[in-house]
């Protein structure tokens, strides 16, 4: 299906409340989680989003029913497992699809995934999957791009990642849920999309101990009962957001943030001179009381500054006079953002992975988005820049963000997609 780009004409301050939307990457694996129940289990606080509609073909594919029961909450119910194999057609949409791994060997003892597919902004490999599995006393093969799971004894023993990695380790949690040996992950990922599908398992009765530190305890129970989990709320939108307001030197609140999912930024915004008012799950942004100063940011693992934020960092500090570095420790090729942002005026080179950016003045320009937080980068630096700025690529930006031009109107953006006609629907 073609999508239609999405028009902004910008250079005019934002305001107002912009209600954020619950998690993506926290509902993904989460949904893959419930697979491991054969009881239904409702989600509230799944985003309308394209890689949502994937996760659920994808569970479906495999045995989940699903229905959606409310406007963001969705029932699952998989009885019985009726595939322990994911097909590339499916799996190469999305780079999550690879940990439904670790939840068909819990359920079933196998599972055959091919390669994930996922944002192309460079070289993204499974060894610590495979390798952890392995540790696990899993049997992996691995033929013309998929990978084969056996268990052929129950889960145990230890694995020690060699980077953090959050879905290594959400994949490794998964296998070691239902079974009757205890697993130990060190170097685990203390990411909040781990955390919050940690939460998820053991409140229907998983015995998975650590969230949130780098030394994760799994006890395999018997079975999972069925159950209710609200999901976090999505801190890489809630950033994109925030750098909005400030690229545009707004005074704007978000609702329904997680205030202390968002430390790096905020801690970034301050630094930059923006004001930033925390009030339980409220967050104020107001970037019209100073003259904005350039920084540096490097994103590495959480806590640290987001990687998905990286790109709109860099369209934020386009707009802000001065030299500012930026560097990616997670993914140092996520660049695609920048010869499009120069486009509309940037100024940024690349040396050896690091932007330099010499901030000043963005304008509208026809640019295109070719992954989802490089496509939120090219909204942030639309907002800011004077004219109109049309940006192609709209399937990646609706990944990630629930009806994004609905909802930046909302805080007076001039943002609109086109309609499809019979012509373009037709392309
Ligand atoms: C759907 C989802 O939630 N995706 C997020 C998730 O991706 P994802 O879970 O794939 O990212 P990881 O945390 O696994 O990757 C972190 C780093 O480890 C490396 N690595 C990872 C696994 C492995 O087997 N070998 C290896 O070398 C990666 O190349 C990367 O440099 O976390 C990333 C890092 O916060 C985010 O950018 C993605 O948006
Ligand atoms: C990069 C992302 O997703 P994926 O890991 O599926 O490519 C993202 O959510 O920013």
């Amino acid at each position: 299906m073609p999508v239609t780009p999405l028009h902004i004409t910008g250079g005019r301050p934002l305001s107002g409340e912009f209600a954020v939307q619950p998690s993506k990457n926290a509902a993904l694996p989460i949904i893959v989680a419930a697979l491991l129940s054969r009881e239904p289990v409702t989600l509230h606080g799944i985003p309308r989003l394209s890689d949502i509609y994937t996760i659920l073909d994808i569970v479906g594919h495999l045995g989940a029913q699903h229905a959606w029961v409310g406007p963001n909450s969705v029932t699952l119910h998989t009885p019985e497992i009726l595939n322990t194999e994911a097909p590339y057609a499916l799996v190469s949409k999305m780079r999550a699809s690879f940990i439904v791994m670790g939840s068909l060997i819990s359920r079933a003892g196998e599972a055959t995934v091919s390669m994930p597919g996922g944002c192309a902004f460079g070289y993204r490999p499974v060894d610590q999957h495979v390798k952890a599995f392995r540790a696990l006393g899993l049997e992996m093969d691995e033929e013309g791009g998929n990978f084969a799971a056996l268990r052929t004894r129950p889960l145990s023993g230890s694995y020690v990642f060699e980077m953090l990695t959050v879905g290594a380790t959400q994949n490794a949690i998964l296998a070691a849920t239902l079974g009757s040996g205890q697993v130990v992950l060190e170097n685990a990922s203390i990411d909040t999309d781990v955390v919050d599908m940690i939460n998820f398992l053991n409140s229907l009765g998983a015995d998975i101990r650590g969230a949130g530190t780098n030394t994760i305890t799994v006890q395999g129970v018997g079975s999972l009962r069925g159950g209710e989990y609200r999901i976090i709320p999505d801190r890489i939108e809630a950033g994109t957001i925030m750098l909005a307001a400030a690229a545009t030197r707004s005074h704007i609140t978000l609702t329904g943030v997680r205030p202390d999912h968002l430390r790096a930024v905020s801690m970034k915004l301050i630094e930059m001179g923006v004001g930033i008012l925390e009030s339980g799950d409220i967050l104020t942004v107001d970037a019209t009381r100073a003259a904005l100063k350039p920084t540096n940011i490097t994103a590495l693992e959480f806590p640290g500054f987001p990687t998905d934020v990286q790109p709109q960092m860099s369209a934020l500090l386009a707009t802000v006079p001065g030299t500012s570095v930026v560097v990616d420790k997670i993914y140092p090729d996520r660049l695609t953002h920048v010869v499009e942002l120069n486009r509309m005026g940037a100024q940024i080179t690349v040396s050896e992975h690091t932007q330099i950016i010499q901030g000043g003045r963005v304008h509208g320009a026809p640019v295109k988005a070719a992954d989802i937080r490089a496509g939120g980068a090219l909204v942030v630096a639309a907002l800011a820049a004077e004219g109109e700025t049309i940006i192609d690529g709209m399937q990646y930006i609706n990944r990630g963000y629930e009806r994004f031009a609905e909802r930046l109107r909302g805080l007076g953006a001039q943002a609109h997609q086109a309609e499809l006609t019979l012509a373009s629907a037709m392309d």
